[in-house]
């Protein structure tokens, strides 16, 4: 039994009967059972990992969640640290250490979790007030009424709720949806169980009589832990890295392909998905349509009310356009006050019938302005996917119905090829 205490939280010089009850002993452990090196390993493997961390932070401050990770490693070296030199430290402080240090490690690896994932940060108080608890009352079973089960199963309590809860955020929702939150969720919710299963496993290898087979197991038992803590360890330094660097990937897809002032496709990657939008309708026909949108005498609201009022005003229809979209429509602003949008599958009657609402709901809803409301019409023109088009004819066709539109007097809708 002091095998399984010998590779884990502070306590080393105790021994334990096979109720679990520990009494002091001062003789050494064997140093085949002792796994120091794999601490080692563990704490410069977090070292390093906390080192990358802080300089990709320092560079990227915007990334949600990397400022706690990097705490959280540097928590977790801080634990090896503590570990290699417990057999120096007086126990009830290597206790109090080892327990705070891993519990906030994991407690600041959910709340990047919970930062990355944008959901609220927890109550902090209430958490400190549970690991100085569960602190207090590994103390307790280790001055008071020494035992050594009850201290293994405090010692991975809050860290394995944490790493739980952690699995658990990552995995939950569609947001951010990058590959690597899946990993870190697995990693980290496996080694949550584990931290829970691994009283149990040494209860189970821990012989009656002590020594024997059963003693073996549990030295294996023990190296086994260490190893696992590592592994896990490099895995959600892998799943840290990853995430970051998918996070800075997304950030500038977002920025090449979205318009920065209303927030839809840029002409350039509307082009493009138009362009996959036709190959798509050419391999199944199944109808494709553009509109070409241009606000209605915009250039005077900007000499009215100024830049500032006229960006409003193109951000406010933009609102209203989204909201009267399907999930698979896809809009861009190709340019200055001209937006197109492409419909799969909307038909002919489908799209008339999306181009009038639209019309109809910018001409009802005028922008609202702390100077007062400014009224606005938008010039539509209407087309469909011909066989042999090119995403330039389809776009052309429809700016030639939009032109008309104009013509005929804005604030109205104008087919081609429709
Ligand atoms: N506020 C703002 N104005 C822009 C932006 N891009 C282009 N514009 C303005 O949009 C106006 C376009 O004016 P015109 O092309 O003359 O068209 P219009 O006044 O809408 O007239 P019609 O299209 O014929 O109805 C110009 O005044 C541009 O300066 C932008 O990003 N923000």
């Amino acid at each position: 039994m002091r095998i399984f205490w010998r590779a884990f939280p502070a306590g080393s010089q105790h021994t334990a009967d096979s109720s679990g009850r520990c009494a002091h002993s001062p003789q050494p452990f064997p140093s085949s059972v002792h796994s120091p090196t794999l601490v080692i390993v563990a704490g410069i493997l977090a070292a390093l990992v906390t080192t990358v961390l802080y300089a990709v932070w320092h560079f990227n401050k915007g990334i949600p969640g990397l400022r706690l990770w990097t705490l959280s490693f540097l928590s977790a070296s801080v634990f090896c640290a503590i570990l290699l030199v417990r057999d120096h430290t007086p126990e009830v402080l290597s206790v109090v250490l080892t327990q705070a240090s891993i519990s906030v490690a994991a407690y600041l690896c959910l709340l990047a979790s919970r930062a990355y994932m944008g959901r609220h940060p927890l109550p902090h108080g209430y958490v400190v007030m549970v690991i100085a608890a569960v602190t207090a009352l590994a103390v307790y079973f280790t001055v008071v009424q020494p035992h050594l089960g009850i201290r293994f199963a405090l010692a991975g309590s809050v860290s394995g709720v944490c790493f739980l809860l952690t699995g658990h955020t990552l995995a939950r929702g569609g947001f951010r949806n990058v590959p690597a939150r899946y990993l870190f969720a697995l990693v980290a919710g496996l080694h949550g169980l584990f931290l829970f299963l691994r009283p149990l496993l040494f209860r189970l290898a821990t012989p009656e009589g002590g020594g024997g087979a059963g003693t073996g197991m549990v030295a294996l038992l023990s190296q086994f832990v260490v190893l696992e803590a590592t592994l896990a360890l490099v895995m959600m330094a892998f799943g840290t890295l990853m995430l970051t660097n998918e996070y800075i990937t997304s950030e500038l897809r977002h920025l090449a392909e979205m318009d920065p002032l209303t927030n839809v496709f840029n002409r350039r990657a509307f082009l493009t998905l138009l362009d996959k939008a036709i190959s798509s309708t050419r391999r199944t026909p199944s109808g494709l349509s553009v509109l070409a949108m241009d606000l209605d005498h915009f250039k005077k609201v900007n000499d009215t009310w100024g830049h500032k009022t006229g960006d409003d005003v193109l951000r406010h229809f933009v609102r209203l356009a989204t909201g009267c979209l399907r999930k698979e429509d896809v809009m861009g602003r190709l340019g200055g006050e001209e937006f197109a949008i492409f419909l799969p599958n909307a038909g002919s009657e489908g799209t008339r019938a999306v181009a009038e609402r639209l019309r109809a709901m910018v001409a009802s809803q005028p922008v609202l302005t702390e100077r007062g409301p400014i009224g606005l019409t938008v010039s539509i023109g209407a087309t469909q996917y011909l066989p042999g088009d090119s995403s330039d004819a389809l776009l052309q066709r429809a700016d030639e119905a939009m032109y008309l539109a104009k013509e005929h007097g804005r604030n109205r809708v104008e087919a081609r090829a429709l």
